[in-house]
């Protein structure tokens, strides 16, 4: 079933969500909840993601809320702690929030930044999670090539799972991969995959080891499916700072993924200060159960995005509806 314009726009809610860490530029997360006949979903494009791309996150949030999720082949889903581009004083404070959680994603190459930073915060980290905790990078395409391989170099130090979105481009990404193979670190291709027009050319082009696979900006469960069955390699499945509700989207996929062998970035409740249920989707014993999620009115009130706000998300959402209907 597809719903209609007006189908959305009756469900539709917008909340501003405080973080408690500062985290890709932000301190709060807009996202607008939509009530489907399955329930809950969440449709939370950043605010500077263009109709196009956003698009895609829309025909997630109706997947997710309009038919029924794919058979789960477990329960929960073992979930990595994330760990913004802090300094090395507050890591505790950060990964105390993550329990149980035995790897940690740590943000690199943080603009404004340098290596110095990136290495104390990857030895803060390590020291944290032990020898026997695994520890992945995040550049987020913030290296070139050379930058790339003199900070990875350094970071292998600290025995590194994988170095996700290390460049920018596939290009660059493949020239990287074979200039360190030396160093046994893998490539996962992030960016590669979830804003390329053609999500599994970094795959065909051998530019990468494995691949973040994230259920709203592939366009939904389903979408996401189909990409890990052609890409033939590994994949983690994360999510973009969502609400619980778009997390647990997530973890619908997750349960729905044959081979999981690393654990999932859908941990990042824990960096909301609130969110829009009681019972937040997150990490306990070091994973997050694989359920829908009820949604509190009183905290969708009390997180009301202002009026100018749910306005600007309203618009947002007629015009991606229209995107869809053309495509
Ligand atoms: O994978 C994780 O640990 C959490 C998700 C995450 O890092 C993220 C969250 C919002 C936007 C981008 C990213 C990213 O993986 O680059
Ligand atoms: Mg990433």
């Amino acid at each position: 079933m597809h719903p209609d314009l007006d189908d959305l726009l009756g469900s539709a809610h917008v909340v501003t969500l405080p973080l408690s860490t500062r985290f890709r530029g932000i301190d709060v997360r807009e996202a607008m909840l939509l009530r489907g006949p399955y329930g809950w979903t969440e449709f939370s494009p950043f605010i500077e993601y263009d109709d196009a791309e956003s698009a895609s996150w829309l025909a997630a949030a109706i997947d997710f809320g309009w038919s029924p999720p794919p058979a789960a082949l477990r329960d929960s889903i073992p979930a990595n702690a994330t760990l913004p581009a802090v300094g090395p004083d507050e890591v505790t404070g950060v990964l105390d929030r993550f329990p149980g959680c035995r790897t940690v994603k740590v943000k690199v190459a943080e603009r404004g930044q340098a290596l110095a930073d990136d290495v104390a915060r990857v030895a803060a980290a390590r020291e944290y999670i032990g020898a026997e905790g695994r520890i992945r990078v995040d550049a987020n395409g913030g290296w070139g090539v050379d930058e790339a391989e003199t900070a990875l170099r350094a970071l292998a130090a600290f025995d590194l799972e994988y170095a996700e979105q290390p460049c920018a481009s596939v290009a660059e990404l493949a020239a990287l991969r074979s200039r360190i193979r030396d160093l046994g670190v893998p490539i996962a291709a992030d960016e590669s995959v979830r804003k390329a027009t053609d999500p599994l050319a970094v795959a065909r082009a051998g530019a990468a080891d494995l691949l973040v696979v994230k259920a709203q900006p592939l366009g939904g469960i389903a979408a996401a499916l189909r990409i890990v069955a052609e890409a033939g390699l590994p994949v983690v499945v994360s999510s973009a700072l969502d609400t619980s509700v778009g997390l647990s989207m997530g973890a619908h996929l997750a349960a729905a993924v044959a081979d999981l062998p690393f654990d999932c970035g859908l941990g990042t409740a824990a960096l909301l200060a609130a969110d829009v249920t009681d019972r937040p989707l997150v990490p306990v014993e070091g994973a997050v159960p694989v359920r829908r999620i009820e949604v509190s009115d009183e905290l969708l009130a009390r997180y009301a995005a202002p009026n100018e706000r749910r306005g600007w998300w309203l618009e947002r959402l007629r015009r991606c509806h229209a995107v869809l209907a053309r495509t």
